[in-house]
């Protein structure tokens, strides 16, 4: 069993080391970062879901924007599509599932803003159709996904395409470079000498 556990271990850090190697995937969370930051620094907000895992992967990025990562700083403008039970529920049983993340696009989202979908399979009907709204509402698309991109990947202006087809190994990836996502826009809107940037992140 304990081999077991190496060998899990030894899966998941491979995945990280061929994303560590992937300068197209690395520049598309520096361009994710910027876009975010910009958006964000001009009044406009973001907007994140996933199902699964990624939902609480949405929970949990949005809730370091609002609330901190690394250092004090103000409240960025992050809102997740994946936690008001009454909305999910109201969708999910009046219209259809795949409807749940659409509708609040078509609801909270504005011309400027920016939709994370966050998908391992790229496939999620919810998030494929809430990017095509999104790209009609003029909202800035980016996917985290794996698998080659899937559906997602057409509608997506920036892509985070995990190199691999293991669903828990990509969401790993995906935590990973959500964290560091949340960084890159903190450094942007604020700069490394806000709050004690630098010394938190070792600049
Ligand atoms: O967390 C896991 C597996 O690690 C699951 O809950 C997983 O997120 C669910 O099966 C999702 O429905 C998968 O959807 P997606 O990543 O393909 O969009
Ligand atoms: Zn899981």
């Amino acid at each position: 069993m304990k081999e077991l556990v190496r060998r899990q271990l030894a899966r998941s850090i491979e995945t990280m080391e061929r994303v560590r190697a992937d300068d197209t995937l690395l520049e598309a969370v520096v361009r994710a970062s910027t876009v975010t930051a910009e958006a964000m620094m001009a009044g406009r907000k973001l907007l994140v879901a996933g199902n699964g895992g990624s939902a609480a992967d949405a929970q949990h990025l949005v809730a370091e924007f609002v609330s901190r990562l690394t250092v004090n700083r103000p409240a960025l403008r992050a809102i997740a599509l994946t936690t008001d039970t009454s909305i999910l529920t109201a969708i999910g049983n009046d219209f259809e599932y795949h409807n749940v993340f659409e509708r609040q696009i078509e609801a909270l989202g504005q011309t400027g803003d920016v939709f994370l979908g966050i998908s391992t399979s790229g496939n999620s009907k919810n998030i494929v159709k809430a990017l095509e709204l999104a790209r009609e509402k003029g909202i800035t698309t980016i996917g985290y996904s794996g698998n080659g991109g899937g559906q997602m990947a057409a509608l997506c202006d920036i892509n985070v395409i995990i190199p691999s087809s293991t669903t828990m190994n990509i969401q790993e990836s995906h935590l990973a470079l959500e964290h560091i996502f949340c960084i890159m826009v903190e450094l942007c809107c604020f700069g490394p000498d806000f709050g004690g940037y630098a010394k938190a992140l070792g600049l």
